[in-house]
């Protein structure tokens, strides 16, 4: 059975008299992937911000696994389980892409960051991040410093980091955006995989609405910060709040 391993209550941040995100109550489940969509504005990063810590809130509670995680730093967060792929910026472009997952595995391992203090002893580091590489494809890039690599192959590098870190809930926000179409598929794949696995929670903001046909369980819309729907799919997409959401200015690609 499926359970919800993330939920927040009445999620609000302000900015000055803005309301960015608006009392927003919405839970998880194990094994969902739920696509968060609304017109530019809505809310959609800010929420991903109030969740994984970038920002604090100015009321309500974040609970993953049943804890309150709400005044933890992004840190104490990823650490419990909260994995989100940050558009290029958690890279580091000189070290090599295996360095860059090697990194990760070592974090998660709590054995420190320092490259140098690795043994070879600990190749099983390097078996676990060159078994991640293989899985999105960029094993023959391995000793490449990222710097080098296709927009697109570091948005791949990005996901594996994120696979390596192995989260109970994975964020990611328009994982395909700059990619070229031959990119994005192998993006989008790894996301079906890792949805296909049926313990891990995604949440994905997405505009593409080919992308969310694909891969949503469900949708929730944010409109003026608030939740506007929450549900199937279709339903949602269907319904009168989001047409009246998007007054006109479509999704793209509907
Ligand atoms: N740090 C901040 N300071 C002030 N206002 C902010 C801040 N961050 C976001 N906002 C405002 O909060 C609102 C929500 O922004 P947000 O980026 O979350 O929307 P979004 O739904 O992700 O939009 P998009 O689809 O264009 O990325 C916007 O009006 C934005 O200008």
């Amino acid at each position: 059975m499926s359970r919800v391993i993330l939920q927040t209550h009445d999620l609000t941040v302000r900015f000055g008299g803005h309301v960015a995100v608006d009392h927003v109550s919405c839970g998880f489940k194990t094994g969902e992937l739920t696509a968060i969509v609304g017109p530019n504005g809505a809310g959609k990063t800010t929420y991903f911000n109030l969740i994984s810590g970038q920002i604090p809130s100015s009321e309500g509670r974040v609970d993953l696994n049943g804890r309150d995680i709400t005044r933890m730093s992004v840190s104490q967060r990823c650490d419990m389980g909260i994995g989100r792929a940050f558009q290029l910026t958690n890279l580091f472009p000189n070290l090599s892409v295996l360095e860059n997952v090697r990194l990760v595995i070592q974090a998660k391992a709590k054995m420190g960051f320092n490259l140098f203090s690795m043994a070879d002893s600990h190749a099983e580091i390097t078996d676990r991040a060159v078994a991640v590489l293989d899985k999105v494809k960029l094993y023959d890039l391995c000793e490449e410093p990222v710097s080098v690599l296709s927009h697109g192959n570091q948005r791949k590098l990005e996901v594996a980091m994120l696979i390596a870190l192995e989260p109970l809930v994975y964020m990611f926000d328009e994982p395909t955006a700059g990619m070229s179409v031959d990119e994005a598929p192998v993006v989008l794949d790894l996301i079906a995989e890792l949805k296909a696995e049926k313990d891990r929670t995604i949440l994905l903001v997405e505009h593409k609405m080919d992308v969310i046909r694909t891969l949503a369980d469900r949708i929730i819309v944010l409109h003026n910060g608030a939740l506007a729907a929450d549900g199937d799919p279709a339903e949602v997409m269907a319904s009168d709040v989001v047409q009246e959401a998007y007054m006109g200015k479509e999704l793209d690609n509907v």
